[in-house]
């Protein structure tokens, strides 16, 4: 089943390409849209909301044509803008009110779905303050309430996490998944931070300068590899249990090293073990016991997403910091 169905969609403008024979099919669920800064994200939006005309190729919203049903389609996709274009002066109330009975809502069922979705992006006790008064996160979830408020199938959410601290950003990354779970309202969610997107999304599309770079669920793109991470503790007999370990290890023939170049946080205390078949845990556990340390933890070791492009080196992506994120390590 295809929510979105997009096909050699280009878009150019007078001094620069901004889609490229863009082909992409997009399934129910978490999408995340991942891209550097100008890398056409919030083209690609305007275009399926049919409020900008592809130069050509097309594209298909809810099974409805992007290029002559873009009134039909924006009554079922709510749309969350990536910009601050909130009034300050009217509460937050007022604002998805206002909006709710512009979608076509009876004044009485807008208050309503009003309070609901506000309570539910968690603004319900400020929802009478002006908006202009509201931090970065609370303007963030004004719009996502205005995008939801008419009950749509599809949510288009442009860069949600913008300008939001880590803590605000694991909240609204949260807010969304239960958009699909709560909600069962699919969404496609853009961001320039790859790393932000494994945790929240089912299926991942990557573009650059326009292009398609890759397409999959995240699932693939965080694929188990051929190693074991292992942590141990240490011990009065062994004060750094991960280099005892590592020598055992090594001595009983299993190729071993240590994570630390991975960078995340207490990697240094991770040796990642090549795995060479189920004996390889049993050979693992022992060396710990015959040590006397304890086992933090043993488990099969996974891609990170910004690993896949960094490691697989795409071309076109530059450098690969632009795909990092503060929490991808
Ligand atoms: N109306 C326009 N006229 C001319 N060029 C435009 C217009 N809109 C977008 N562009 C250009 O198209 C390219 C893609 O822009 P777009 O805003 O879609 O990128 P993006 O991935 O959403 O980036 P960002 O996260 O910075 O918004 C950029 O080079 C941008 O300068």
């Amino acid at each position: 089943m295809t929510v979105i169905a997009i096909d050699g969609l280009s878009k150019r403008f007078p001094k620069v390409t901004a889609l490229d024979r863009l082909t992409v099919d997009i399934t129910p669920g978490v999408t995340g849209l991942v891209g550097a800064n100008g890398a056409g994200k919030s083209t690609l939006i305007k275009i399926l909301l049919g409020l900008s005309p592809a130069t050509e190729g097309s594209a298909r919203v809810l099974g409805l044509d992007v290029a002559t049903q873009g009134a039909a389609i924006r009554e079922r996709v709510g749309y969350m803008p990536e910009h601050d274009c909130l009034p300050p002066d009217v509460s937050a109330t007022e604002l998805v009110v206002h909006l709710a009975r512009m979608s076509g809502l009876p004044p009485a069922a807008a208050r309503e779905r009003t309070a609901d979705t506000l309570r539910h992006v968690g603004l319900y006790e400020e929802r009478y303050r002006p908006v202009g008064g509201y931090s970065t996160g609370m303007k963030q979830r004004v719009k996502l309430a205005q995008a939801l408020v008419h009950d749509p199938q599809l949510v288009f959410l442009d860069e949600p996490t913008n300008g939001l601290d880590p803590v605000g950003r694991d909240e609204m990354l949260a807010l969304i998944r239960r958009i699909h779970t709560d909600f069962g309202i699919s969404v496609l969610v853009t961001s320039h931070l790859l790393g932000e997107l494994e945790r929240t999304c089912d299926q991942v599309v990557v573009i650059d300068g326009g292009k398609l770079l890759r397409s999959s669920a995240t699932s693939d793109f965080t694929q188990a590899t051929g190693s074991l991470a292992v942590e141990v503790t240490d011990s009065d007999t062994h004060p750094d249990g991960t280099a005892a370990l590592h020598s055992a290890l090594t001595a009983a023939g299993l190729m071993v090293q240590p994570s630390g170049e991975h960078g995340a946080p207490g990697s240094g205390r991770v040796l990642l073990v090549g795995l060479a078949g189920e004996e390889t845990y049993d050979m693992v556990r022992d060396a710990v016991a015959t040590l006397g340390l304890g086992l933090v933890r043993m488990e099969q070791r996974r891609h990170r997403i910004a690993e896949v492009f960094q490691t697989t080196a795409v071309p076109t992506a530059g450098p690969a910091q632009k795909w990092d994120s503060p929490d991808a390590a």
